[in-house]
């Protein structure tokens, strides 16, 4: 099968239309990620990327998977190998730090949308070139934040993106309010220390705070 890049940013695009906030979620302890995706789906954040930076991740997307209302993708896809595992594990859709051709051939072949990231225009033009026009901004404030993605939608009006890195409740307001944002990335709306302390009932609240924004 060879999913289309214009079909893949259509899929990611509609999932980022969601809510205004797509969790980022590092999920240390298998056992608490089936709680912590019915906090944050109860919350009205549906799409979740879990970062396959933790022995747990693939574990924590197949439990999330089985929440009613959720949409599990995985997030940190660096190798043709993170996007077979992934979708192994019932990942809906991926998100990478950047793309390279070989991350994006596996994408296609294993039908896996994907949100590539970009940090430039040059990368922003080469993933346009090969037809993705739904886009990840990473590291977004790092990168420049809101000025930068408003600058880079100027000449590139036809992108749209999903900013990701270092976006705050303070700070995303200002990226919401750009004409080719349609949602952020955010890892605050689930704290280690919540999750540790199963504190599900407080990540509700921060998920509800996050899906007002
Ligand atoms: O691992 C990945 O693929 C990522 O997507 C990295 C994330 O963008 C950051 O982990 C966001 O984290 P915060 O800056 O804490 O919101």
């Amino acid at each position: 099968m060879t999913l289309s890049p214009q079909t893949a940013s259509q899929m990611t695009r509609d999932l980022c239309r969601l809510a205004p906030i797509v969790p980022v979620l590092v999920v240390d302890d298998v056992a608490t990620a089936r709680p912590l995706a019915e906090a944050l789906v109860a919350g009205g954040l549906p799409a979740l990327e879990v970062t396959l930076r933790t022995p747990a991740a693939l574990d924590a997307i197949r439990e999330m998977s089985q929440v009613t209302g959720g949409h599990v993708g995985a997030g940190t896809l660096v190798t043709p190998a993170d996007v077979r595992a992934a979708k192994a594990a019932g990942a809906t859709f991926g998100v990478s730090p950047g793309a390279t051709p070989a991350l994006l051939q596996a994408c296609a072949d294993e039908d896996l949308p994907l949100l590539p990231g970009a940090a430039t225009a040059t990368e922003a033009m080469k993933l346009l070139e090969y037809g993705f026009d739904m886009l990840k901004f990473f590291p977004a404030e790092a990168a420049g934040g809101a000025p930068a993605l408003k600058s880079i939608g100027g000449p590139l009006p036809q992108i749209t993106f999903c900013p990701t890195g270092g976006v705050n409740p303070q700070n995303a307001p200002s990226y919401l309010a750009l004409e080719n944002v349609l949602c952020a990335g955010g890892s605050w709306v689930a704290p280690q220390k919540m999750v540790a302390a199963e504190d599900w009932a407080g990540i509700e609240a921060l998920a509800k705070a996050a899906a007002a924004l």
